[in-house]
């Protein structure tokens, strides 16, 4: 059986496992086609031996810091950082065949379709594959149950990062959310202060503001509205929430509730993953 048909027959599968809705065999070969694309993406080498770099994966409801801590972590580890999110945003401003289509999903805060997504990722891990990086730190994917099997059936994810932050401060984050025009620099102008209840403890973020020359460059994406923000966190729970419980099965989920603003987290996190020796690098 060829590596193509073995994958239109998980997707039937799990199709029909998870309910998803029937596919017409032509559609089964797009998505199969674009998991081969992922799959030749991936170095294979590096893949199942150890030597490589990390193949993390961050999880978490829009606003929670997926971002900053995944970049932060790219940073450290030397490893790209790869958010779906971006990838969308850039062929977006490319004005490309796709662009509009993808503008009315992402601003009605709806999810793309996985043929769309898996071939935005497969060319970006192609172009990181060709610079000769191993391993890589996803953010914003996988999201359905659907893109993890797809992805679990073509290579190692060793962890999964699930970030946790109480839900009004995830929309106090989206809303005061600010990206500089100029440098691609993400702020935040939110000042979140939860004062501690029934044994849950004061939750303090202070804003993350801007340096002098990018204040008057700052934009704010059009997804972050309330409106949208309410709704992208209504498609988390029904669609993305459930990966959690996929990769949790798999042992492979690592829990972590975010303590406060990002000194803090950070140093938290990096004990949460043994990294504290990296900490000061
Ligand atoms: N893996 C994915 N599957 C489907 N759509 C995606 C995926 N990743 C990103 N998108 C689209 O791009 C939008 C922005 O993604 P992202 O920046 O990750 O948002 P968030 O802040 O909600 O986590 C999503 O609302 C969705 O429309």
């Amino acid at each position: 059986m060829t590596v193509l048909s073995r994958l239109i027959l998980r997707y039937r599968t799990a199709s029909a496992v998870h309910g998803f809705c029937t596919r017409s065999s032509e559609i089964d070969l797009t998505i199969a086609e674009s998991a081969v694309a992922l799959s030749s993406a991936i170095p294979v080498e590096n893949s199942n031996v150890k030597g490589r770099n990390v193949q993390w994966v961050f999880l978490g409801c829009p606003g929670v810091g997926k971002g900053t801590y995944a970049a932060r972590l790219s940073n450290l580890l030397g490893v790209p950082h790869i958010a779906t999110g971006d990838l969308v945003r850039q062929e977006l401003s490319s004005y490309g065949p796709l662009s509009s289509q993808l503008a009315d999903i992402v601003n009605q805060g709806k999810l793309i379709s996985d043929e769309i997504i898996i071939n935005l990722l497969s060319k970006r891990l192609e172009e990181s594959q060709a610079k000769g990086a191993t391993g890589f730190i996803l953010d914003g994917f996988p999201r359905t149950v659907r893109q993890a099997e797809i992805l679990e059936g073509v290579t190692d994810i060793d962890l999964v990062i699930n970030l946790k932050l109480r839900e009004e401060a995830l929309i106090a984050k989206c809303l005061g959310r600010r990206i500089c025009s100029e440098c691609g620099g993400n702020y935040n102008v939110a000042c979140i202060d939860i004062k501690g209840e029934d044994g849950s403890p004061r939750m303090y973020m202070p804003p993350l503001l801007p340096p002098p020359n990018c204040e008057s460059k700052l934009i704010t994406r059009s997804d972050d509205t309330e409106e949208v923000v309410k709704e992208r966190l209504l498609v988390y729970n029904e669609k993305s929430r459930p990966v959690e419980e996929f990769y949790r099965a798999r042992g492979k989920l690592l829990e972590f509730t975010l303590p406060g603003g990002i000194p803090e987290s950070w140093t938290k996190l990096l004990q949460a993953l043994n990294l504290d020796n990296h900490a000061d690098k």
